[in-house]
């Protein structure tokens, strides 16, 4: 047997691994989310979402006939090879979006899968990556708009300030790659690598 953990605390990501048929459990990662000196954003978002997936299979129980699959996701916001995190605060919120402003932007997510090696006495578990990169135009924004985003409540948790599935979409006038992704779970992605280790989706015969 084969029990899938999708390490996060994210609703989005839940919503979105529901969606495509899966069932499994979540569990939040508390890792440390910060950047390390010359770190470029590829490499952190895959780092961190390879950590989310390892922490959580550290910290599980051992079963004897199933396998744990643990799935860890990460996303970023990138304008000029800068990293645009989640805003502190309203005065973070304003100047980010005011840099994302009649710009294009960088959307990464990269997701990591853990797979128990039930053979290994050293916890060898497999991992396995994706990197998602999507393009995102967002309209010029003024002060006041930003202002009345942020007492919407919907930027605060969000990487580089705003969210596409909600208020937020109003704001981007095109989109080049994975909708999912942005969000926070590459759906297509998602299937390559759950299928990958054994997880086939809803609609595969496998
Ligand atoms: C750009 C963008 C980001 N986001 C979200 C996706 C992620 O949940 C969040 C980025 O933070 P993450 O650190 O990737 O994820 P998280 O802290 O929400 O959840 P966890 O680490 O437990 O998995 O921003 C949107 O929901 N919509 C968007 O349009």
């Amino acid at each position: 047997m084969k029990q899938l953990i999708l390490a996060s605390q994210s609703p989005r990501r839940k919503a979105l691994l529901t969606q495509l048929g899966y069932q499994f459990i979540t569990q939040a990662a508390d890792i440390n989310e910060s950047v390390k000196p010359n770190e470029n954003a590829k490499d952190y978002v895959v780092r961190l979402a390879i950590e989310k997936a390892q922490g959580i299979m550290s910290v599980l129980p051992e079963q004897k006939h199933t396998q744990m699959i643990v799935l860890g996701a990460d996303t970023c916001v990138v304008l000029d090879d800068e990293i645009l995190g989640k805003p502190a605060n309203e005065a973070e919120c304003i100047a980010t979006l005011l840099r994302l402003s009649n710009k294009e932007h960088q959307v990464l997510t990269a997701i990591a899968v853990v797979a128990e090696d039930q053979n290994s006495q050293e916890h060898n578990n497999d991992v396995i990556t994706k990197l998602v990169e999507t393009q995102v135009q967002f309209k010029s924004l003024t002060v006041d708009e930003i202002k009345a985003y942020w007492r919407t409540g919907e930027p605060c948790d969000k990487a580089g300030s705003y969210g596409i599935q909600g208020i937020g979409g109003q704001f981007v006038t095109t989109i080049n790659g994975s909708y999912s992704a942005v969000v926070g779970l590459p759906l297509y992605e998602t299937v390559q690598l759950l299928e990958h280790v054994g997880l086939p989706s809803s609609l595969s015969n496998a």
